[in-house]
């Protein structure tokens, strides 16, 4: 049911975080801008997750690849000899030249929303499908409390938003998001590698003063759900305590009205750093130039126009 501005106008409070529109109703619209994340039951079929999973099995086996795409293994057993298929693997990032993958970007149902936090003009930049394993004793399957933005050389961050997606029922028992609801209305804090005994995968920097009195809230998603939150929301998620490969496919959005800024002197330049020596020893690249190149190769319009990113 569609409200009828005059009313809205009266009703509503002002609002920084969501864009007028035709689709949250009043209380989800509230309920984004007072917590920073909004989850939507079922938003993804079953049959297309089924096929994002098996693009996922084939990359695992290698029987699939795509330019600029980083699979990673998780800490544990990064070192350890060859192992087969999915158990080796904890992450596929940067699938936006593998159609079977990207095409859970484009997704209307999803842009749908994300148009509500960012605009029309839309951009994927960022794209991972985490595959958590079993934890191996050490639990390094844990990510840490931390905001995307840290990651981030673009703003404004109001103009940013993550769409994650449960691959199938994420609880407490396989790791699910955990949140610190409010925590977007804060600033963007210092991240550091948190002092973990068992290690702690590459670049799952987090955020070491957050206010242990903000209760944690574990969001249970079944397969399909999806829930978008801001940038600077804390979240992380936990230990994977059984023996399946928990999955959840992500995409992070930003207006291509953002601009890039330059991080020199700010709390991001510790990754911006890890990032330029990562470059450098993949791909030979060296300057910071080339680091929002990299951004920009990366990024690719799903709706609307590409303007500044
Ligand atoms: C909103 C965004 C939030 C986030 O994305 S947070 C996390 C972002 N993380 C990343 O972007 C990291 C992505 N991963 C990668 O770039 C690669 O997987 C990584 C870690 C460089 C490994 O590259 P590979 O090509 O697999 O190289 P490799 O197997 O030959 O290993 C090279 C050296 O890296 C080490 N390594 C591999 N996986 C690791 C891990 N998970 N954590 C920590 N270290 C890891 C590996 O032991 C090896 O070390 P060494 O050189 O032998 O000392
Ligand atoms: N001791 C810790 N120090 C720092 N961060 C932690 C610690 N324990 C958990 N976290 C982080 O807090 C978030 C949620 O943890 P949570 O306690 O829900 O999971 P868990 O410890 O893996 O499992 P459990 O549900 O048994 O508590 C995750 O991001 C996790 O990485
Ligand atoms: O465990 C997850 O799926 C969340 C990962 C996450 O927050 C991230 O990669 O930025
Ligand atoms: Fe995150
Ligand atoms: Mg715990």
């Amino acid at each position: 049911m569609k409200t009828c501005d005059v009313d809205f106008a009266i009703v509503f409070p002002p609002t920084r975080y969501t864009l007028d529109n035709d689709l949250l109703t009043t209380e989800q619209r509230q309920f984004y801008e007072e917590n920073g994340f909004l989850v939507i039951k079922n938003l993804v079929s079953h049959k297309d997750i089924d096929e994002f999973r098996e693009v996922f099995e084939k990359v695992c086996k290698k029987e699939l690849t795509a330019p600029g795409m980083v699979v990673m293994r998780d800490v544990a057993i990064a070192k350890s000899e060859y192992v087969p298929d999915q158990k080796a693997i904890t992450k596929v990032q940067d699938f936006q030249e593998l159609p079977g993958l990207f095409r859970y970007c484009s997704l209307p149902q999803i842009l749908k929303y994300v148009e509500c936090f960012i605009g029309p003009n839309i951009m994927s930049m960022h794209t991972m499908l985490i595959n958590k394993p079993p934890d191996a004793g050490k639990k390094t399957s844990r990510h840490p409390m931390h905001q995307d933005l840290h990651y981030f050389p673009f703003r404004p961050a109001d103009r940013i938003v993550c769409a994650w997606t449960a691959m199938e029922r994420i609880d407490r028992s396989n790791g699910c998001l955990v949140v610190l609801p409010g925590t977007h209305k804060g600033e963007l804090k210092q991240h550091d590698y948190p002092e973990w005994e068992g290690g702690v995968n590459k670049m799952y920097h987090g955020v070491r003063d957050y206010d242990p009195n903000i209760p944690r809230v574990h969001l249970t998603m079944e397969k399909g759900d999806t829930v978008f939150f801001h940038p600077i929301l804390i979240h992380g998620s936990g230990m994977n305590k059984t023996a399946g490969f928990r999955k959840a496919i992500s995409c992070h959005y930003a207006s291509s009205d953002c601009d890039y800024i330059d991080v020199k002197g700010t709390t991001q330049e510790n990754i911006e750093k890890e990032v330029i020596e990562l470059a450098l020893k993949r791909y030979g690249l060296e300057s910071e130039i080339a680091l929002k190149d990299a951004w920009m190769a990366k990024g690719r319009v799903v709706q609307g126009e590409r303007n500044n990113l």
